[in-house]
């Protein structure tokens, strides 16, 4: 049987340090760190994963500016509040909840964000530093980053070993497998084109599932003994809940837990960790900031 990785745990761990560590700077600076969630219009899933990281910075000390506008609004509209907050030394971290509505385009409002204030990383310079070898982003996007955090954390080791990462999106897919070559791993990519994913999935030691499918990788196309990061949010139906859903991953749980050698649960995964680097990520800016002037 697999262990079965508490991110919750974990996370709550990295967020005492930083509770910590915020004090710290307000008691010698006066100053705490800021971030400023954006989110147009009301798509429930953003609405509630925008809330947790809301609540996330309250319970820290990090303090939060809302933006919270129509689902109408125009690009120019988003561009122009972006730059507000470019301006704001009180703000540290800038992070426009993604997707954007259609009309928006997303890279335009994303390469608006100022570099040092990127904590989600989604600038294309910090995502093209971030491919390059011997060069490092500002900041490194968060779902990604908390993966190879709970990889680390678990002791497996990543230099070496033949990790598939299922799914290339630009959130999670495609910058966690730069992160994972970078950290010296043989790294293949699946995806909606690959046929027989099942195939590459079996030679994998490191299994980094984020292709939006609910349970799609099922037991027998776990290596026994690999470590099964599990990045799937996908909701179902589910009538006994108060909210009317329930999340599942993208893999098969039951069945992985009893071969792999480590799993990650979904929920009390990589979710609540994903938020804790967003945290970390805005401390580290709000400390570079603060300390330089
Ligand atoms: N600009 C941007 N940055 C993001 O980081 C970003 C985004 N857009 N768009 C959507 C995805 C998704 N995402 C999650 C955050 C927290 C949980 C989370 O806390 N999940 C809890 C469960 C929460 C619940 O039960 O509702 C858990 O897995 O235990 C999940 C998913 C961040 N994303
Ligand atoms: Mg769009």
């Amino acid at each position: 049987m697999a262990t079965v990785i508490d991110g919750k745990a974990v996370a709550q761990t990295i967020r005492s340090e930083i509770t910590d560590e915020v004090r710290l700077l307000s008691e010698k600076y006066g100053k705490v760190p800021g971030l400023a969630v954006v989110i147009v219009g009301n798509r429930q899933d953003s609405e509630s994963y925008v809330r947790t990281k809301r609540k996330a910075c309250a319970d820290l000390g990090i303090k939060n500016f809302d933006i919270d506008l129509p689902e109408q609004i125009s690009e120019a509209e988003v561009i122009k509040h972006v730059h507000q907050l470019n301006a704001d030394p009180n703000v540290h971290g800038i992070l426009v909840q993604l997707p954007l509505p259609k009309h928006i385009n997303e890279e335009k409002v994303l390469t608006e964000i100022s570099l040092e204030k990127d904590v989600d990383g989604f600038h294309p310079l910090n995502i093209g530093k971030l491919a390059m070898k011997g060069r490092d982003p500002l900041f490194v996007p968060c779902t990604p980053k908390a993966c190879l955090e709970l990889l680390s954390r678990s002791g497996v080791s990543i230099k070496g070993k033949r990790a598939v990462v299922v799914g290339r999106s630009n959130i999670v897919g495609l910058p966690v497998s730069l992160l994972l070559l970078k950290a010296d791993a043989t790294v293949t990519i699946a995806h909606s084109h690959t046929s027989q994913p099942e195939d590459i999935i079996r030679e994998a030691d490191i299994v980094i599932a984020a292709a939006r499918q609910a349970k799609m990788i099922k037991g027998s196309w776990i290596k026994p003994g690999a470590a099964v990061i599990d990045v799937g949010t996908n909701s179902v139906d589910d009538p006994t809940r108060k909210a009317g859903y329930r999340l599942v991953g993208d893999v098969d749980f039951e069945e992985a837990s009893k071969v792999a050698g480590w799993i990650t649960p979904v929920p009390g995964g990589v979710g609540p960790m994903t938020v804790t680097m967003l945290l970390k990520n805005t401390l580290e800016s709000a400390k570079r900031s603060i300390e330089q002037n």
